[in-house]
């Protein structure tokens, strides 16, 4: 079975269990306009322009994630050589979680988990911090996610933390998607960058 066609009953699988387009969307990591292609395959229409990203050859080893968010730790540290050395590592639930984790024990600093607002439930759903793994007011914080795709998740945070007080001094993801430099200042930084050339 192909790639695609995986893709496709995974899509199938998720919506036949009551998932919306955009919580498909969110799982695979995809964008709307693709799940809505994956689950119609309408005759004639063309292939979106998406990538899906599979990265479970690594988090699925913890030797091998662990290395990755080594990597990602050296990638901050290279751009910003005389930075200033972050207070606490953010991870973004749920596949930023292990990363910034990794990044914080190595660093002897912090750990903050946020929730966003797409996983959050109720009519108005709104992003938070763990209440055990929080941020502190004037903390210098580094955000760590695995993939860019839309690039919303993480305005989302950077907004969040900068209402709280706390300062966003860089986000660190695996693969980026967009090819996004910063968002409101704060540099991105990305082991892979994902684009399509035709
Ligand atoms: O750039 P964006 O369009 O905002 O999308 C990127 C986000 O989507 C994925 O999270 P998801 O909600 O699928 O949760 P996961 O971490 O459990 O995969 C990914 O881990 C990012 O957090």
């Amino acid at each position: 079975m192909s790639t695609l066609d995986e893709l496709i009953q995974k899509a199938r699988l998720l919506r036949s269990e009551g998932h919306s387009p955009g919580q498909i969307a969110d799982e695979l990591s995809l964008s709307m306009e693709t799940v809505t292609w994956l689950l119609t395959q309408e005759k004639g229409a063309a292939t979106p322009k998406d990538v899906h990203i599979d990265w479970t050859a690594v988090s699925g080893e913890s030797q091998l994630l662990e290395e990755s968010a080594m990597m990602l730790q050296s990638r901050l540290h290279i751009k910003q050589p005389d930075g200033p050395v972050p207070q606490v590592y953010v991870g973004i639930a749920i596949s930023g979680i292990p990363l910034a984790t990794l990044m914080a024990v190595s660093e002897g600093v912090r750990l903050g988990i946020y929730h966003p607002a797409k996983q959050a439930i109720g009519d108005e759903p709104v992003g938070s911090m763990s209440g055990n793994f929080g941020i502190r007011p004037g903390e210098q914080v580094v955000i760590v996610d695995d993939v860019i795709t839309s690039g919303k998740t993480l305005q989302e945070v950077i907004n969040y933390i900068k209402r709280h007080g706390a300062v966003p001094v860089a986000c660190c993801v695996l693969f980026d998607k967009r090819g996004i430099r910063d968002i409101d200042g704060v540099p991105v930084y990305s082991l892979f960058k994902v684009s399509r050339i035709d």
